[in-house]
C-alpha cells in the first residue's frame, strides 16, 4: 500500500488528486497539506471532498515531519515546490512534481534534489500528451523540411503562467527532433518582428477563457496541405490519476530525475 502526501490539497490539483488516490487501487491518501496559516487547516476533508478517508483532516506544511507519507505529491506554484522540494530531501522521501511556470534556478534546484531523492518531474501527466511527445517528433523528423511550425494551447481563465509547460514541453521536443536549440527558435510575441516566419521557428500561440482544463495542438504547414496533432484534456483527473500512477512506480528507485515517458516505458518507442 503506498501512502501519499499532497501539497496544494485544496487547490484544483489537490482536490482531484484526492480522488485520484481514492480511485487508484494500493493506494491511501494519508496527509492533505496547506499552507501555513491556511484557515483550511485541521478541517475534516470529507466536508468538501466526499473521496476522502472520512478521518483525515487538511494539515498544516509545518506538520510534515510528522506525516506518515511514503512519497509525497507537489501540484502548487514554482515557490511552494521550492520549499516542498527542501523538505522532502530533508525527510528522504520521493517525489512527484507537476508544478509548471519553472525558471532556470527552480530547475537546478529539481536537478539537485534528484541527486538525494527520487523525482518525477513533467509538465504533463495524461498518457495521450506523453504520446503525442512522440508523434511530434515522428513528424517533426518526416515531413518535407519547409513545414511550418506552431504550437497553440488553450486552458481556463485561472492559468496563470503561459505558455502551458506542456506546450513548451511540445516545442521541446519537436526541437529536439530537429537538433534545434529551442531558445534560439521559441517565438513567442510577432508583434515587434514586420518580417515574414522563417522556416526555423517555433511560434506560440495562447487563449485563456473560461473552464477549459487543457488543450494542445502542434501544426506543421507547408503549401498545400497541414498536419494538426492535438490533445484535449476533458477532465482533471486524467492529470491526477497519472501522478498517483508515477507516485505508485517511484517505489524503491534509486534517486534520480524521472518523467512520464520513463513512467509510460514511452521512451523505448522513441
Ligand atoms: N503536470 C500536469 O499534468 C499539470 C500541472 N498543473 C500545474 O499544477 C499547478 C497547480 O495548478 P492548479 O491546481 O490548477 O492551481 P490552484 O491555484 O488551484 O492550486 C494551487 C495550490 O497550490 C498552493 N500554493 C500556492 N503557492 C504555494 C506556496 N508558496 N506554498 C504552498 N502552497 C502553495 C495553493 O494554496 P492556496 O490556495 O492557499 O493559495 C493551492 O492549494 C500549476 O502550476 C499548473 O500548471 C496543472 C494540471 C496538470
Ligand atoms: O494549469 C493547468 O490547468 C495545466 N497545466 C499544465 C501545463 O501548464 O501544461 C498541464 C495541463 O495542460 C493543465
Amino acid at each position: 500500500m503506498d501512502r501519499i502526501g499532497i501539497f496544494g490539497a485544496n487547490g484544483r490539483m489537490g482536490q482531484a488528486l484526492i480522488d485520484a488516490c481514492a480511485q487508484a487501487k494500493d493506494c491511501k491518501l494519508s496527509a492533505a497539506f496547506v499552507r501555513i496559516a491556511s484557515p483550511l487547516a485541521s478541517t475534516p476533508i470529507h466536508h468538501i471532498n466526499k473521496s476522502a478517508p472520512v478521518d483525515l483532516s487538511f494539515a498544516c506544511e509545518s506538520a510534515l515531519q510528522d506525516c506518515s507519507a511514503d512519497v509525497l505529491i507537489d501540484f502548487t506554484l514554482p515557490e511552494g515546490m521550492r520549499t516542498h522540494l527542501q523538505q522532502a530531501v530533508k525527510l528522504n522521501l520521493p517525489m512527484v512534481i507537476g508544478t509548471t511556470g519553472l525558471n532556470d534556478d527552480d530547475k537546478q534546484a529539481l536537478t539537485e534534489a534528484a541527486k538525494h531523492i527520487p523525482i518525477v518531474f513533467s509538465r504533463n501527466y495524461s498518457v495521450g500528451v506523453n504520446l503525442l511527445l512522440n508523434l511530434v517528433q515522428v513528424a517533426a523528423t518526416k515531413l518535407a523540411e519547409e513545414m511550418d511550425i506552431e504550437v497553440f494551447e488553450a486552458h481556463h481563465r485561472n492559468k496563470i503562467d503561459a505558455p502551458s509547460g506542456t506546450a513548451l514541453m511540445i516545442g521541446e521536443a519537436i526541437a529536439q527532433a530537429k537538433g534545434w536549440d529551442h531558445d534560439a527558435v521559441a517565438r513567442f510575441d510577432r508583434t515587434a518582428i514586420h518580417e515574414a516566419k522563417s522556416q526555423q521557428e517555433i511560434g506560440y500561440s495562447v487563449l485563456r477563457a473560461g473552464d477549459i482544463v487543457g488543450e494542445h495542438t502542434a501544426y506543421f504547414a507547408t503549401m498545400g496541405e497541414r498536419l494538426e496533432i492535438t490533445h484535449k484534456a476533458s477532465s482533471r483527473l486524467t492529470f491526477a490519476a497519472g501522478a498517483v500512477r508515477a507516485a505508485q512506480w517511484l517505489r524503491n528507485k534509486p534517486a534520480g530525475l524521472y518523467d512520464m515517458q520513463d513512467v509510460l516505458g514511452l521512451k523505448e518507442l522513441a
